[in-house]
C-alpha cells in the first residue's frame, strides 16, 4: 500500500466552506502536507468570525473568506497550490466534471441545503465525500462514499423544530415562543414580504373577522405621523389582540391569563413624545449600523430590560426601520446580524413576555433563541477538521475497512468524548444514491404544477435546476438556455392544474423529475386523493418512499421513522444545519395534542445529545450514548494494543 506520504502529496482535495470548520481544516491539511487544495465559499468575512475562524483578521472583513483563508495559508506554506473560488457550490460551473478531477471533497458547510447538492455531485462524479459538523461542544465526522456506505440523504434529516400555531399566536408559555412570534409573524408583517402568508392576527375564535380587520390595521394612515403609527401598531399587538384573545375564557380556563400592554400604560407623556434621538450616532449610508439601543443611551446587550425599556427600543426601532430604512420595507426577511431587526425582535418578545407573565431575556440572550445560535466552540472545530484529515488519508489509502463516522461528545460516555462508528450500508430505499421511485398522493384536479415544483421539487427533494417529465412530454424546465417560447411554455404549465396540463398529470402517472446538474433522477407515481386534513397536511400533499424520521427530540426515545431502513447510524443531526430557518409553525387539529417541540440554547444540544445514538444500529428505540445497556445492539469500537480500535458488536 501506497505510504501516507505519498497519497498525501499526490491528492487533490475539494474543501466546501471555509468558515469555523474551514479554516482549521485548511491548516491541518496543510501542516499534514497536502499540496493541491481547491476552496469554495461563498461569504466575506465578517467581524464576528473572527473569534474562531483564526485565519482571518479585522483587516480582512468585507473580503473573500477562500481568497484570504488562502493568502493566509500560503504565507506559512508557500510550496502549496491553493485554489480559491468566492462563489456558490450551487452554481452551475461546479458541475460533475468539476468534482470529478479530485480525490476527496471535504465539507466544512452550516446548511442542509448545500450538503445536499455536494452529496449529489459526489454521487454523479463518484468522488468520496467527508462529511462534518459542529453544535457548540458537539460534533461529528461521517465518511460518504458512493456503494460502500451510506450517501449523506440515506437517512432523512430530522424536520424542523416546529411550534403549533395556537401556542405562538395566542398562548405562549415559553420565551422561545415570543421570540418565534416576534420573528417570524410580527417582524414578518411589518418588514417583510407583504404577499407571504401571516397568522399574526389568526385566533381559534374569530380569525377570519380577525384576520380581515387586520389587514388596514398594518396600513399607515393618512394623516398619521411614524410615531402615531407605531403607537397604534404596539397598542393594537400588545393591548387590543391580548384583549380579543382574553374573551375566549375557554382558552383561559387552565392557563394564566395575559394582561393587556397598551402604551399609555407603560411610557409617560413625557417619553412618548421625545423617545430617542434618531441622528445621533448614526453612521451615514450604513443601514446596518442604526440603531435604536445607541440612540436611546442602552449600551449592554446583556442586560435584561424593563418593560418600559423594551417598549421604548419597540417604537425606537420601528421608528428606525421606517426613517431610515424605507427602502428595504417589503423585502425584509430576519437576520441574527441585522442590529436594529435584533433589537425590534428583541422588544417585541419581551413586551409580549411580560404580557403573559414569562421571564424577560437581554437583547444578548434573544439574539442567541432568535438566530438559534449555540454558541461556537473553537476547540470543536479544530477537533473535528483532524477527524476529517484522518478520514481523507484512509478514504486516499482506500482503506474502506476503516472508515469511521466520529461524534464529538460534550460528556464521556464509556470514558470516551470521541465516539467512533463503523459507517452502514447505503439505504436501498434512499432515492438520491438507489434512485429508488416516490409517492405522491396529491388532488390532481385542485394542485398546480408550480405546487408540485414548489413544494416537491425544490422543498422535499432540493433540486437546484429541475426538468419535470411526463413519458416524452416535458413539463417544466429550468435553465439558461432556454428560448422566449419555452419559457413562456413553461409558465404557462405552472399555472396549470395538474389533470389539465398539455400531458394530464392523474393518479396512475409516473413523473420523471430531473437535475441536470446534480444528475440526479427520481421517478414519482402519483396517487390522486380528493381531500387532506388542512392542519395536519397542510401542503395538500403527501410525499412517501422516504420516510422523514420525527424530530429528533420526544425524549429521545421514537422509533427511527424509516422501517426499511438498515441503520440509524446518520441519524445524527446534520450538526450545523440548526441554523438560519429550522423554526416552523405548523397548525394543529386541537392545541395541545400535537407534540409541542422544545426550543432553548440547551434543547439543541440535547436533541444532539439524544440524536447521538446513532451508535445504536438497526433498533428502533434511541437512547442516549449515555444510558446504552450492555445488551444494547450497539457498535463500538475498543482501545486495542495495536492502537487501531477493534469493531466490537456489544450484544
Ligand atoms: N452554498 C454554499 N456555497 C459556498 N459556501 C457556502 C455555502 N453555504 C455555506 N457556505 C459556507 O460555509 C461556511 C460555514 O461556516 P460556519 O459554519 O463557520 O458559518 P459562518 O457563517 O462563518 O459563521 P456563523 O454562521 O456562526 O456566523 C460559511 O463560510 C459559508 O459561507
Ligand atoms: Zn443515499
Amino acid at each position: 500500500m501506497a505510504s501516507d506520504l505519498s497519497v498525501i502529496e499526490g491528492a487533490k482535495l475539494l474543501m466546501v466552506g471555509a468558515g469555523g470548520i474551514g479554516c482549521e481544516l485548511l491548516k491541518t491539511l496543510a501542516l499534514s502536507g497536502f499540496k493541491d487544495i481547491h476552496i469554495i465559499d461563498m461569504d466575506t468575512i465578517e467581524v464576528s468570525n473572527l473569534n474562531r475562524q483564526f485565519l482571518f483578521r479585522q483587516s480582512h472583513v468585507g473580503q473573500s473568506k477562500a481568497k484570504v483563508a488562502r493568502d493566509a495559508v500560503v504565507r506559512f506554506r508557500p510550496q502549496i497550490s491553493i485554489t480559491p473560488y468566492h462563489a456558490n457550490v450551487k452554481d452551475p460551473d461546479f458541475n460533475v466534471d468539476f468534482f470529478k478531477q479530485f480525490n476527496v471533497v471535504l465539507n466544512g458547510l452550516d446548511n442542509l441545503d448545500a450538503r445536499r447538492h455536494v452529496n449529489r455531485l459526489c454521487l454523479a462524479a463518484d468522488v468520496p465525500l467527508v462529511e462534518s459538523g459542529t453544535t457548540g461542544f458537539l460534533g461529528q465526522v461521517t465518511v460518504h462514499a458512493k456503494g460502500k456506505t451510506e450517501c449523506y440523504e440515506c437517512q432523512p434529516k430530522p424536520s424542523p423544530k416546529t411550534y403549533p400555531v395556537c401556542t405562538i399566536t395566542s398562548t405562549p408559555s415559553k420565551f422561545v415562543h415570543c421570540i418565534v412570534w416576534a420573528k417570524d409573524l410580527l417582524f414578518a408583517k411589518m418588514f417583510g414580504d407583504k404577499n407571504q402568508e401571516n397568522d399574526l392576527n389568526v385566533r381559534t375564535s374569530d380569525a377570519a373577522s380577525s384576520s380581515e380587520h387586520a389587514e388596514d390595521v398594518f396600513e399607515s394612515k393618512k394623516d398619521e405621523d411614524i410615531e402615531q403609527y407605531g403607537r397604534r401598531i404596539y397598542d393594537h399587538v400588545f393591548g387590543y389582540n391580548i384583549e380579543v384573545a382574553l374573551s375566549n375564557e375557554e382558552t383561559w380556563k387552565n392557563r394564566n391569563r395575559p394582561r393587556p400592554v397598551y402604551v399609555r400604560d407603560v411610557l409617560a407623556t413625557e417619553l412618548i413624545q421625545q423617545n430617542g434621538n434618531v441622528d445621533k450616532d448614526l453612521v451615514a449610508g450604513d443601514p446596518l449600523s442604526v440603531s435604536a439601543m445607541a440612540s436611546l443611551g442602552l449600551k449592554n446587550p446583556q442586560d435584561v430590560w424593563s418593560l418600559m425599556e423594551n417598549s421604548r427600543i419597540f417604537l425606537e426601532a420601528l421608528k428606525l426601520f421606517f426613517l431610515k430604512r424605507q427602502k428595504e420595507i417589503g423585502n425584509l426577511s430576519f437576520d441574527k446580524d441585522d442590529q436594529l431587526a435584533v433589537e425590534f425582535v428583541t422588544a417585541a418578545a419581551n413586551i409580549r413576555a411580560a404580557s403573559f407573565g414569562i421571564p424577560l431575556h437581554s437583547l444578548f440572550e434573544a439574539k442567541g433563541i432568535a438566530g438559534n445560535i449555540v454558541h461556537a466552540v473553537a476547540t470543536t472545530n479544530a477537533i473535528i477538521a483532524g477527524l476529517i484529515v484522518i478520514e481523507a488519508i484512509k478514504v486516499l489509502r482506500k482503506d474502506t475497512s476503516n472508515y469511521r463516522m466520529t461524534y464529538c461528545l460534550e460528556h464521556p460516555s464509556r470514558k470516551m468524548l470521541l465516539m467512533p462508528v463503523e459507517p452502514f450500508e447505503p439505504n436501498k430505499s434512499c432515492y438520491v444514491c438507489s434512485e429508488t421511485p416516490l409517492s405522491l398522493e396529491i388532488n390532481t384536479k385542485r394542485s398546480k404544477l408550480r405546487d408540485f415544483v414548489e413544494k416537491v421539487v425544490k422543498a422535499k427533494l432540493g433540486m437546484n435546476l429541475p426538468l419535470i417529465m411526463h413519458g416524452q412530454v416535458l413539463l417544466y424546465e429550468v435553465g439558461d438556455d432556454l428560448d422566449e417560447d419555452m419559457v413562456a411554455n413553461y409558465e404557462a404549465n405552472l399555472e396549470k392544474l395538474l389533470s389539465e396540463l398539455p400531458s394530464p398529470v392523474t393518479g396512475g402517472t409516473i413523473l420523471t423529475v430531473e437535475d441536470l446538474q446534480q444528475e440526479l433522477t427520481c421517478n414519482i407515481n402519483v396517487k390522486h386523493r380528493e381531500d387532506f386534513d388542512e392542519e395536519k397536511e397542510p401542503d395538500g400533499m403527501i410525499l412517501s418512499g422516504w420516510t422523514q424520521p420525527p424530530a429528533a427530540e420526544k425524549d429521545g426515545k421514537e422509533s427511527m421513522g424509516n422501517g426499511a431502513s438498515t441503520s440509524s447510524a446518520s441519524q445524527a443531526i446534520p450538526l450545523e444545519t440548526i441554523g438560519d430557518d429550522d423554526i416552523e409553525i405548523v397548525p394543529v387539529v386541537t392545541e395541545g395534542v400535537a407534540p409541542e417541540r422544545k426550543r432553548k440554547l440547551s434543547d439543541t444540544s440535547n436533541a444532539v445529545t439524544s440524536d447521538l445514538s446513532s451508535v445504536e444500529h438497526g433498533t428502533s428505540s434511541k437512547k442516549k450514548p449515555q444510558e446504552i445497556d450492555d445488551d444494547s445492539d450497539v457498535v463500538m469500537l475498543e482501545d486495542g494494543d495495536s492502537g487501531i480500535s477493534k469493531k466490537k458488536r456489544l450484544r
